[in-house]
């Protein structure tokens, strides 16, 4: 038999009969990977006409076979600790180019802003999105999240799409501040809580005894995913329309520099299990704005630049507009990056492979 060279009619190698055999396209935005699942390329996920997206990632969190799908995709030896995935569906809402489910080594978030900056060209380059029939532009492309529609902005130039996108947040707030937590390891601990579509604590890294730009990272994971704990155990987050989305998602280490600058403004994300982001974190951009904006420390329409501590990559953020969700005042955050494909994937898995729904290291 002739070697074969790449992709074919046999190119898929022995699998197991009836076995899932999923197709991958795979991006990044800010060194943060994003693996996609296109609608109905998931077994069992297909969303029946109308189905809600929020009904739909409740039945991927409850389906011991869809979360063994996620563990396939998202653990070793096929992904690992930090690797991020987009489940799209078919989304209620006619306006949406899809619906997407964020899942990484943990289970399924509310929101997920690298991912938005990716699915936005996704969208428009595999045909989700019909692109304008003006031409080359700027575009917009509906995504719905588990936390709502959030509105991408990409550029298509007649042919494909372009790396730089932003994106209109949900209504964003300050849950708390100045919440006073016990954090076993490094005791009483100030922080912040503020919802950009997730919710997360902040507070800067030298509360905790850490530098977010020369800490190792095995230190600022530790500590931050003790903070999360705590939060979580001491504060009783509630959102005062989804229900769904009330889950403390993380922690973000920042270098404290909250008052505008036109300096950027270091931070690292730790989510889910210990995971980190490799990208400034777009739902953490748009809560810190929020959170600043609360405070009085930046003005409507004044970009800040932040950067990930871990890769150095960078987003911009800026609030564009004064809102309310139920009786938080809130603003819609705009976030932009740069996103970009990385290639394709086929994942298959064999019957009597003991890891065939995968690991990860503890
Ligand atoms: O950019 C974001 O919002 C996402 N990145 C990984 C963790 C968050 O969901």
């Amino acid at each position: 038999m002739a070697a074969r060279a790449g992709p074919g009619a046999d190119w898929l190698p022995p699998r197991a009969p009836g076995g899932p055999v999923i197709h991958t396209v795979e991006m990044h935005a800010g060194g943060e990977p994003l693996r996609v699942v296109l609608p109905g390329g998931l077994a069992g996920l297909e969303a029946p006409e109308g189905l809600p997206l929020l009904a739909l990632r409740r039945r991927l969190l409850a389906s011991p076979e869809l979360d063994g799908l996620r563990r396939l995709l998202m653990h070793e030896p096929r992904g690992h600790r930090d690797m991020y995935g987009a489940l799209l569906a078919r989304s209620e809402l006619p306006e949406a180019a899809a619906g997407a489910l964020f899942v990484h080594n943990e289970g399924a978030s509310s929101m997920c802003g690298h991912a938005v900056l990716c699915l936005a060209r996704l969208a428009l380059d595999y045909g989700l999105r019909r692109p304008p029939p003006a031409g080359p532009g700027e575009v917009p492309v509906t995504i719905h999240c588990p936390c709502g529609p959030v509105v991408a902005f990409a550029s298509w130039d007649g042919r494909r799409s372009g790396s730089r996108v932003r994106f209109h947040s949900v209504p964003a707030f300050a849950a708390a501040t100045d919440l006073t937590v016990d954090v076993p390891g490094y005791g009483k601990v100030v922080v912040d809580v503020a919802y950009g579509g997730a919710f997360y604590a902040f507070l800067s890294a030298e509360r905790l005894g850490l530098d977010v730009s020369s800490s190792k990272i095995r230190d600022l994971v530790d500590a931050a995913s003790a903070v999360t704990e705590a939060v979580k155990a001491q504060f009783k987050v509630c959102h005062p329309l989804i229900k769904d989305v009330a889950f403390i998602y993380g922690t973000i280490l920042t270098d404290g520099k909250d008052a505008f600058s036109d300096e950027p403004t270091n931070n690292i994300c730790v989510f889910a299990d210990a995971q980190v982001d490799r990208s400034p974190t777009g739902s953490g951009v748009t809560a810190r704005i929020a959170l600043q904006y609360h405070k009085g420390l930046i003005q409507l329409d004044q970009t800040r630049v932040f950067r990930s501590s871990s890769t150095g990559s960078l987003f911009t953020g800026k609030a564009v507009k004064e809102v309310k969700c139920g009786d938080h005042n809130a603003v819609i955050v705009e976030v932009s990056g740069e996103s970009f494909y990385t290639g394709t994937s086929t994942f298959t898995m064999e019957d009597d492979d003991p890891l065939k729904y995968g690991f990860l290291l503890k």
